[in-house]
């Protein structure tokens, strides 16, 4: 399964290509829209978010609501295109009002990308490195996620931290953990940590700086098997490592007990092994759910850090790429803090990877295929 993406911040939509997916499944179109709300919530975020309502149209690869194993396409519409219709034209003459972008924003792909580039107008770097692409991750991982859940897979995040507020992760089944974190305005299971949270995104807003965090994804109910040690690219561990920093922000992942393992002697890291009713059993889950760069049958746990927002609204100092004179960087429309919605994003990107590596195993050109590779896997795996 692979995909590709396209379309501009301001442009008339994204786009998404999605390519591998088994025929006969069928595919659940409001869940995909769910999952494209979900991803416009979350306290700290801008106004852009209230003028978007992300709607995923489909309009190849499925036909009466069943794939057809060919590729599929899903298109997002950016309803702030119809304000940017001149400024963000195809073809014609730039209007003689624009305004371009020459003071790059530290943190932003601005400087790197209009060198890179060679675009005058930073416009053409902001367009395409917004994160406004991450709705199109979250189409392509919400298909992902349907087919993961035919198989009692489940993919979950939440918020640990915002700033200096970090949440105390309570012990509670993790249905209850899943509602606790989604009626949250920040994504945060603590109710207490989420008030700080707030106040500090609001602290961070009046003073026109930004905030970054940590977010913590579970995915439980897979098979052991998935990725391999063979080659270093079919690492689950490091394919999951690659989907989170694939996206805009994020600067660090840790896979189960992550930085620790450092600290620790190997007799507080390893899962010691047991063999119980029946199956190999494990008492602890410091690994994460990953041995040797497969899925060993617990549940992964990965934690990602979001870095705060580059565009501030008290700017940076930064430079005018025409004159080469000092100056405070550009502003843009910003996010003062987007780690709950990164957080839904994290949750997309390790469905597909997730989903994808379970494709590579239980390969089949039709879902129905698929399943019967899956159960007689699970029945051979009865008998060891
Ligand atoms: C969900 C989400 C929303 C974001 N919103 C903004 C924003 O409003 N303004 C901004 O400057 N950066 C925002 N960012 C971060 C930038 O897109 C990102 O820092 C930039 O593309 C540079 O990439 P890098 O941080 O990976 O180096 C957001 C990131 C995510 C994941
Ligand atoms: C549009 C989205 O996020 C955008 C990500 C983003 C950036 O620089 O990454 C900048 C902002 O864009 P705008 O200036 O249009 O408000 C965010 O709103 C979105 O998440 O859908």
């Amino acid at each position: 399964m692979r995909y590709l993406t396209a379309g501009e911040s301001h442009g008339p939509e994204l786009t998404a290509i999605v390519d591998g997916v088994p025929s006969q499944f069928p595919i659940d179109q409001d869940g995909l829209n769910h999952q494209l709300y979900r991803r416009q919530q979350g306290y700290g975020r801008g106004y852009r978010m209230k003028i978007e309502s992300d709607q995923a149209t489909i309009t190849s690869g499925v036909r009466f609501g069943k794939t057809l194993g060919t590729p599929i396409t899903l298109h997002i519409t950016n309803r702030d295109w119809k304000n940017w219709q001149e400024k963000m034209a195809v073809f014609g003459e730039p209007p003689e009002n624009l305004a371009e972008v020459t003071k790059p924003r530290p943190g932003h792909a601005d400087l790197a990308g209009a060198l890179k580039y060679d675009h005058k107008d930073i416009r053409n770097v902001l367009e395409r490195s917004s994160a406004r692409n991450t709705a199109t991750l979250v189409a392509c991982g919400a298909v992902a996620r349907q087919i993961l859940e035919q198989f009692g897979i489940r993919v979950f995040g939440h918020v640990v931290r915002i700033g200096s507020v970090v949440a105390d992760i309570p012990d509670m089944p993790f249905v209850t953990f899943m509602e606790r974190a989604e009626a949250s305005e920040v994504r945060c299971v603590d109710p207490t940590a989420e008030q700080a949270m707030i106040a500090q995104i609001e602290q961070a807003k009046n003073d026109g700086d930004t905030l970054g965090g940590t977010f913590e994804i579970i995915a439980t109910g897979l098979p052991i098997g998935l990725g391999s040690y063979a080659q270093p690219d079919q690492r689950l561990d490091g394919r999951l490592a690659g989907a989170l920093m694939g996206f805009q922000a994020i600067k660090g992942v840790e896979i189960g007990m992550g930085f620790e393992v450092a600290e620790r002697p190997g007799s507080q890291v390893h899962d010691e092994i047991f063999y119980q009713e029946g199956m190999y059993q494990r008492r602890t889950n410091g690994a994460g759910g990953i041995e040797g760069g497969i899925s060993n049958g617990q549940p992964i746990v990965i934690r990602a850090a979001m870095k705060p927002i580059p565009t501030l609204y008290k700017p940076l100092q930064s430079v005018d790429m025409n004159t080469k004179e000092p100056y405070l960087a550009s502003i843009e429309r910003s996010d003062t803090c987007a780690v709950p919605a990164a957080a839904v994003v994290g949750e997309a990107v390790v469905c597909w990877t997730l989903a994808q590596a379970f494709l590579e195993k239980f390969a089949g050109d039709s879902f129905g295929e698929v399943k019967r590779n899956y159960d007689s896997y699970m029945a051979y795996l009865q008998s060891r």
